[in-house]
């Protein structure tokens, strides 16, 4: 029987593109109720993939994902954002041309059936809680990188999730940005929602997260407190020479 006690359980997944080598392995993964956890491995390893499949952009070949105790696997994307996974992607998808409130509104209402009375209000909350009080009126296609990377954010946000997933939401950020966007990430998940974060950078996700898991080829090499996980045998050899700023963290 699915547990309820489980915000995500992904079971069993693999997945490959078009009959070529799968990119997931029987991966099996378990994400509690207001958990904080960071995905990192090299590049193709299969973590955008590994979204993509929990939150429905993608079908795998075999095994579910359950969310909240229920199987998902046959939804859609939309309907599985109905149900309470939230994500942003690696490029930001927002409207360029829209206001920043716009682009939350399209979310809040996108989310749920909420009138536009309710669906105001949920907007003006988030633009407080993701530093856009008094800025909504600002056209997304202007704002900088880290503005737009906090609207990627709000925009998830927006659809009222118990269950978030960032994809490099930190990605071309300079360090100060990222631990700003950080603490944010913090603040959201202390609002009881689960995150799952993808990110390269590895010392912002270390400092940030409660739990790491590490994948390499399709499968979970490593899974357990940040500090102990990065200096594990089979991690620290995918990182070697790769990772500068792993040994800055643990030296
Ligand atoms: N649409 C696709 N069609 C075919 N192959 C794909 C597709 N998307 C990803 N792949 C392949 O699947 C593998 C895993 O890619 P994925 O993007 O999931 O890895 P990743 O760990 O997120 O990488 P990165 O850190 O570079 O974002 C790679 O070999 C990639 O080339």
């Amino acid at each position: 029987m699915p547990s309820p006690n489980r915000s995500l359980a992904v079971e069993n997944i693999s997945k490959s593109y078009g009959g070529g080598l799968p990119v997931l392995k029987d991966l099996t993964l378990e994400v509690l109720p207001g958990e904080l956890l960071g995905v990192i491995g090299p590049n193709g390893s299969g973590k955008t993939t590994l979204f993509g499949v929990i939150a429905g952009q993608l079908s795998p070949n075999s095994g579910k994902v359950l969310v909240n105790g229920r199987d998902v696997t046959g939804l859609s994307a939309s309907e599985r954002a109905r149900n309470g996974i939230g994500r942003t992607f690696q490029v930001p998808q927002s409207f360029s041309n829209m206001s920043v409130f716009e682009n939350l509104l399209v979310g809040a209402r996108f989310a749920g059936d909420l009138s536009h009375e309710a669906a105001t209000l949920a907007v003006h909350g988030i633009m407080e809680r993701t530093g856009f009080h008094g800025r909504g009126h600002l056209r997304a296609g202007d704002l900088p990188l880290l503005d737009r990377k906090r609207l990627e954010l709000a925009r998830a946000l927006a659809t009222n999730p118990s269950l978030l997933l960032l994809d490099e939401i930190a990605g071309g950020l300079t360090d100060n940005e990222a631990a700003e966007i950080a603490e944010l990430v913090k603040e959201v998940n202390r609002q009881g929602i689960a995150v799952i974060w993808i990110e390269h950078l590895v010392h912002i996700l270390t400092s940030a997260v409660s739990r790491i898991v590490v994948l390499g080829e399709g499968k979970i090499i490593a899974d357990g407190e940040p500090h102990a996980t990065m200096v594990e045998p089979a991690v620290r050899k995918i990182y070697l020479g790769m990772e500068p700023d792993l040994d800055a963290e643990h030296s």
